[in-house]
């Protein structure tokens, strides 16, 4: 298909950690790709400024706006068809206003609000993370409510997030912290797949108002298998300390925001192992079995760029 004939899509949170992942993919599949971003102001970081001319070196359109400017988001979704949010923990409630301009503007052909983590409609957690899974809750019953086509993703973890969060290649240390007893399995997703399957996703009749979990089975490990191959691949072994299931519980109720968040994450993920648990629902769609042709970097893989190369660590907000 010709770039005019493909889907052009408006990303919210294309300058943000997944986003720019996001941007790259759409545009490398001939997608007419729009960011909204917020406003350029003499606070913003030179690292933004940076992106937005970068992205607009490679034929993005960058939009500058506040999600309250409704009449400006209802006008640039007029030229779009397809919309992904991509926007962080604290704006989760705010795209109550992208949802309204959507029903106002009428045309959009699907919209991804921001999920592409842990799959919040089959999953609980201890209270700190599940508060915030309450937040997505109710932003996709708008969603339903509002009858606007929609995918729901659920990416499970970021691989290179969490083998930094995990790892700390960056690091000089000979230690490595492992929650619970390190054996409970996670499904981990390298951010370029994510962004890779979403835009198919995005554009796949597929998946319309279908939930697709990202969830290829050679990388669902755990932490000790994570470890293992790490230290195989760079020949440094690690002291390895314990957090007791109970002792991260007690850390859920007695740090503060957001610490106390960030141990129900992991909590869920590494101690339970919530993500490797359950099953899919007859109406859900697994992402390399909708696509399996598409080579998924795996696990094994990405530790080799990080022996390399390591992705720059981020930490999420809440
Ligand atoms: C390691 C502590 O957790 C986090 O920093 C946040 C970024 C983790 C996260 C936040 C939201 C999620 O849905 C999710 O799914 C795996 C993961």
């Amino acid at each position: 298909m010709d770039r005019e004939a493909k889907n052009k899509i408006l990303i919210f949170g294309g300058t943000g950690y997944l986003g720019t992942y996001m941007v790259k993919a759409s545009i490398n599949f001939g997608h007419p790709t729009f960011v909204f971003a917020r406003p350029i102001t003499p606070q913003t970081t030179l690292n933004k400024i940076n992106l937005h001319k970068e992205f607009e070196s490679t034929g993005v359109t960058i939009i500058q706006g506040e999600l309250k400017e409704h009449e400006k988001i209802v006008a640039i979704l007029r030229q779009v068809d397809i919309v992904i949010s991509l926007l962080p923990f604290p704006q989760v409630p705010d795209q109550i206003h992208i949802i309204e301009a959507i029903k106002v503007a009428g045309n959009i052909k699907r919209f991804l609000p921001s999920e592409f983590g842990v799959e919040e409609d089959r999953l609980s957690f201890l209270p700190p993370f599940e508060a915030c899974l309450d937040e997505k809750r109710k932003i996709r019953r708008a969603v339903e409510a509002s009858g606007i086509p929609y995918t729901y993703v659920s990416a499970n973890c970021f691989g290179a997030y969490f083998l930094n969060y995990l790892l700390r290649p960056h690091e000089q240390h000979e230690v490595v912290i492992i929650y619970g007893s390190g054996e409970a399995k996670a499904p981990f997703t390298y951010e370029e797949d994510i962004a890779n399957y979403t835009i198919r996703v995005a554009n796949d009749p597929r998946t319309c108002n279908k939930i697709v979990i990202y969830k290829m089975q050679k990388n669902i490990l755990s932490q000790i298998e994570l470890i293992s191959l790490w230290e195989k691949k760079t020949g440094k072994y690690f002291k390895k300390v314990h957090v007791p299931e109970e002792e991260l519980v007690k850390l859920t109720e007695t740090l503060s925001f957001p610490d106390n968040v960030r141990a129900s994450v992991l909590h869920g993920l590494f101690v339970k192992g919530n993500l490797a648990n359950y099953e899919l629902g007859e109406n859900d769609r697994e992402a390399s079995s909708l696509y399996p042709d598409y080579k998924y970097t795996t696990i094994d893989q990405l530790l080799d760029v990080f022996l390399v190369d390591p992705p720059k660590p981020a930490l999420a907000t809440f």
